[in-house]
C-alpha cells in the first residue's frame, strides 16, 4: 500500500478500488499483493531465514533528473539487509523511491524474485516501506495500522486484526493496540511503522532513515531492536542512512553511493578498514590519501612519500587514524618515526575528550591528542608544527 491508501483509510478497511500510483510524492506504507496460488493472504508469521529462495534483488537504477543522474546497480540474496549510505544530494532517497516505484526509472531494470517490478503498479508490488516520519494513519489505532495491508491484501478484517496483534505483540507494543499515532512515542511509532511493513510479508523491504527521527536515547534501543527484526527478516531489505553508525550496526552490506553513483561496497568492516574515498574516510574518521606504490614508498599525489610497511606496487591508497599522529613544535630529531611533515594548524576543536588538530601544509592531516598535550605544545591556529607518523601506524593497499 501506498500513501494513497491514507484518504481511504478507515477502520483498516480496504480501500475502494485500486489507488492511483503516488509517483514523486512522500509516501508511507508497503504495498502487498495476494498469494494467487493460495487465494489468500500469505502468512505473516516471522520466518527463520532458512526458507530462502535463491531470488532477491537485482536492479539498476538509472533515474535522469534535469542537474543529476542517478545510476547504480544493486543486487542482494533473500535474507541481505543492505545500507546505502552517501552525503547529502548523493542520490540515496532517489534510489529507494526508485525501488518503491515511486520515481520512474529512465533506463535500467528492477526485478525481484526473478519477477519485473516496473510492471507492477507500485501499490501492488511485494514491497514494503517505512519512512522516515513513519507517515502512520493519524485516524487509525496502532492495532488499525498494522491490519490495513493485510486487510488491503484480502484478508478478513478479524484475520487482519489477528495479524497485527501477533505483530504489536512481537513488537512489545501490545498494551498500546487502541493508541492512536499522536499518543505514540517516537520509538513506539517506528514499531508500529515497522510492523505495518513487514504485515505485508513484503519480498522487499525499504527504510528511509529509519532512526533519523529519534532521540539519541531511543535511537539507541530502537536501532537494537531494529538489528534484531532485519535479522529475522526473511527477504531483502534496503536501508538508507547518513548515519554510518546505523548503516555499520544493521546492514550485512553497504553501497557507498556519491553523485548519483555507487562509489563503493562490502561489508562495513571492510569499508572501514579500506576506505577508497575522502567522504568515506571522514565517516569512519581516518587520514586517507591516494598515490603510486614502490616498494615501502608510496609518492602520494599531492606530493610528499608515506613509508609504510606493507608492500606494493602500483596505484595505491594509505591511511591512518587521527590518534597515529604525534605533534612536535620543533623538528622531531630523536622520534623514530619515519613519516614527518612541515605542517600548520588550521583549527582546532574537541573531540570527545581529545583535541582534533586539522593541520595544513606539506600533508593536510588531523591529529588527535589530550588537552594537555595541546597546552603544552601551546596550539593553535597558525602555529607551525612537525607531524609524525610511524609507518606501522600506516595501512596500505591497492587503489
Ligand atoms: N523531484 C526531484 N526533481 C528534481 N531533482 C530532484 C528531485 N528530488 C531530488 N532531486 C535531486 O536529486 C539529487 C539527489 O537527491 P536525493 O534526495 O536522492 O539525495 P539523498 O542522497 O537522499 O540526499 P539527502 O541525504 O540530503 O536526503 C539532488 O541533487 C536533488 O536535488
Amino acid at each position: 500500500m501506498t500513501n494513497t491508501h491514507a484518504a481511504a483509510a478507515d477502520g483498516a478497511e480496504p480501500p475502494q478500488g485500486p489507488p492511483a500510483p503516488n509517483h514523486e510524492s512522500g509516501t508511507g506504507g508497503a504495498g502487498g499483493k495476494t498469494n494467487p496460488a493460495e487465494g489468500r493472504v500469505p502468512t505473516t508469521h516471522p520466518h527463520p531465514k532458512t526458507h530462502r529462495t535463491p531470488d532477491g534483488l537485482d536492479a539498476h537504477l538509472v533515474v535522469n533528473r534535469t542537474t543529476f543522474r542517478l545510476d547504480i546497480k544493486l543486487t542482494a540474496a533473500p535474507g541481505d539487509v543492505v545500507a546505502l549510505l552517501g552525503p547529502n544530494g548523493a542520490g540515496k532517497t532517489t534510489a529507494l523511491r526508485a525501488l518503491a516505484g515511486l520515481v520512474p526509472l529512465t533506463a535500467g531494470h528492477l526485478r525481484l524474485d526473478g519477477a519485473e517490478l516496473d510492471r507492477t503498479p507500485p501499490e501492488s508490488r511485494p514491497v514494503g516501506v517505512v519512512f522516515q516520519d513513519y507517515l502512520l494513519f493519524p485516524h487509525l489505532t496502532a492495532l488499525d495500522n498494522i491490519a490495513f495491508g493485510p486487510r488491503c491484501q484480502g484478508a478478513t478484517k478479524a484475520a487482519s486484526r489477528a495479524q497485527a496483534a501477533e505483530w504489536l505483540a512481537r513488537m512489545g507494543l501490545t498494551e498500546h493496540a487502541t493508541a492512536k499515532p499522536r499518543h505514540l512515542s517516537g520509538g513506539q511509532s517506528q514499531r508500529v511503522a515497522l510492523a505495518r511493513a513487514l504485515a505485508t510479508s513484503p519480498r522487499l523491504l525499504l527504510l528511509d532513515e529509519p532512526l533519523a527521527a529519534l532521540d539519541a536515547r531511543t535511537r539507541l534501543e530502537v536501532r537494537a531492536q531494529l538489528r534484531r527484526h532485519l535479522a529475522e527478516f526473511e527477504a531483502v531489505a534496503v536501508l538508507v542512512t547518513h548515519d554510518p553508525l546505523d548503516a555499520m550496526v544493521l546492514a550485512d552490506r553497504l553501497v557507498v553511493i556519491e553523485d548519483g553513483r555507487a562509489v563503493q561496497e562490502g561489508t562495513p568492516s571492510d569499508i572501514a578498514r579500506h576506505p577508497r574515498t575522502d567522504y568515506i574516510a571522514q565517516l569512519v574518521g581516518l587520514n586517507l590519501y591516494k598515490g603510486h606504490a614502490d616498494g615501502h614508498t608510496v609518492r602520494l599525489d599531492i606530493g610528499p612519500a608515506i613509508t609504510t610497511t606493507e608492500i606494493l606496487s602500483g596505484p595505491a591508497f594509505v591511511a591512518f587514524p587521527p590518534s597515529a599522529v604525534t605533534l612536535f613544535r620543533d623538528p622531531p630529531t630523536g622520534s623514530s618515526a619515519r613519516n614527518h611533515w612541515r605542517c600548520e594548524v588550521a583549527g582546532l576543536e574537541t573531540h570527545g575528550d581529545q583535541i582534533r588538530a586539522d593541520l595544513t601544509g606539506e600533508l593536510p592531516l588531523a591529529a588527535d591528542l589530550t588537552t594537555v598535550a595541546a597546552a603544552e605544545l601551546d596550539l593553535h591556529p597558525g602555529a607551525p608544527v612537525w607531524a609524525t607518523v610511524k609507518a606501522t601506524q600506516t595501512h596500505a593497499y591497492p587503489a
